[in-house]
């Protein structure tokens, strides 16, 4: 007999359609409702990109394959899949009720996310863990971070690869990536938050494996709010790179993300590419893991691994 377990995946979410826009910004936002215009901003931009995010899919696709993964790699577990949502229904809350009502004693959580923040893995995990000890007799265990998990690694060594075997030489010495994530305020940095080292880690692992020559690392998407957030922000460092460097070739990788969504599909390929477009050099942005089978081997990995740890 498997033992079952729950198999906690949390996300961000994304507005299913236009409607949700409006609820899910001021979510974001802890309940406070964006003006006018910052909503017909935002409203335009995911139209931009076609309307709505393709991240609702996507995210079920990743949540899915993991678990079917994950039950055809060993025999001692039966992980049964709840889908938890940081800013949209179905919200982490309510995943944690339905695992309840379930009978799940036991799970194992996981982030869509591989670089800790209080701002991000950390509020999920807060989030799923009150709502279990408020219903009781349910333990989660989390995931806190797979920011250098070998085969998420490698996903990126590889894709990587792909780009500089379609240059010659002397594009690619003149070629520059730039590893990011999704911005933060900077206020983050007292707290000694790992946000920022376990970026330049993971950009140092990939950057060692592809044998890449020059990179830099940047910030995207920053809110846009009176205070300090974490730069330098991957636009002005595109133009900065050109003028110190001269490069001639862009590789952006959002390997904060790992999913097509509106924060790379309009900030990097739309507001990053308009960039590289006046200064008159090349634009190259790596496929997104998505559910992508070397991706979700990695997650199924550390999933296993923290089974392992917490003897569960
Ligand atoms: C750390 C982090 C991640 C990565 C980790 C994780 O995944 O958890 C992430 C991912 C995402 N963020 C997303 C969308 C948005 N984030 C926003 C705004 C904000 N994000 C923040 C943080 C993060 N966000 C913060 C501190 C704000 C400012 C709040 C404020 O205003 O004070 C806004 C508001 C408007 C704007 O500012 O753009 C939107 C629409 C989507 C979904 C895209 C889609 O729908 O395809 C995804 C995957
Ligand atoms: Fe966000």
């Amino acid at each position: 007999m498997r033992r079952r377990l729950g198999l906690l995946v949390m996300a961000y979410g994304t507005p299913y359609n236009e409607k949700d826009i409006e609820p899910y910004f001021t979510h974001i936002r802890h309940g406070r409702r964006p003006t006018d215009e910052e909503l017909q901003d935002l409203k335009e931009r995911y139209k931009a990109i076609g309307g709505i995010s393709p991240l609702a899919k996507i995210t079920n696709n990743q949540a899915e394959k993991l678990v079917a993964h994950l039950n055809s790699k060993q025999e001692e577990y039966e992980f049964q899949l709840f889908i938890g949502l940081k800013h949209i229904h179905p919200f982490i809350e309510d995943a944690v009720q339905k695992m309840y009502k379930e009978g799940i004693k036991e799970a194992v959580s996981i982030v869509l996310a591989p670089h800790y923040s209080t701002f991000s893995i950390k509020s999920y995990n807060e989030r799923a863990k009150k709502e279990a000890e408020k219903l009781g007799n349910l333990q989660i265990s989390s995931v806190e971070k797979w920011y250098d998990e070998p085969k998420f690694i490698n996903y990126w060594i590889d894709q990587l690869k792909h780009i500089f075997q379609t240059m010659e030489e002397d594009e690619r010495k003149r070629s520059v990536v730039i590893f990011s994530a999704h911005s933060l305020p900077e206020r983050i940095l007292q707290a000694k938050d790992p946000y920022p080292e376990q970026l330049e880690e993971t950009a140092k692992l990939i950057a060692e494996g592809a044998g890449v020559e020059n990179y830099a690392i940047g910030w995207q998407s920053a809110g846009n709010t009176p205070e300090p957030w974490l730069g330098p922000d991957v636009q002005d460092l595109t133009r900065d790179l050109f003028e110190k460097h001269g490069y001639t070739s862009f590789i952006y990788c959002p390997v904060g993300f790992v999913a097509d969504h509106l924060e790379v599909l309009y900030d990097n390929d739309i507001e990053c590419r308009q960039v590289t477009d006046e200064l008159g050099v090349r634009y190259y942005r790596p496929k997104m893991p998505n559910d992508d089978q070397l991706f979700i081997e990695a997650l199924a990995d550390v999933v296993l691994k923290t089974v392992k740890k917490k003897r569960l």
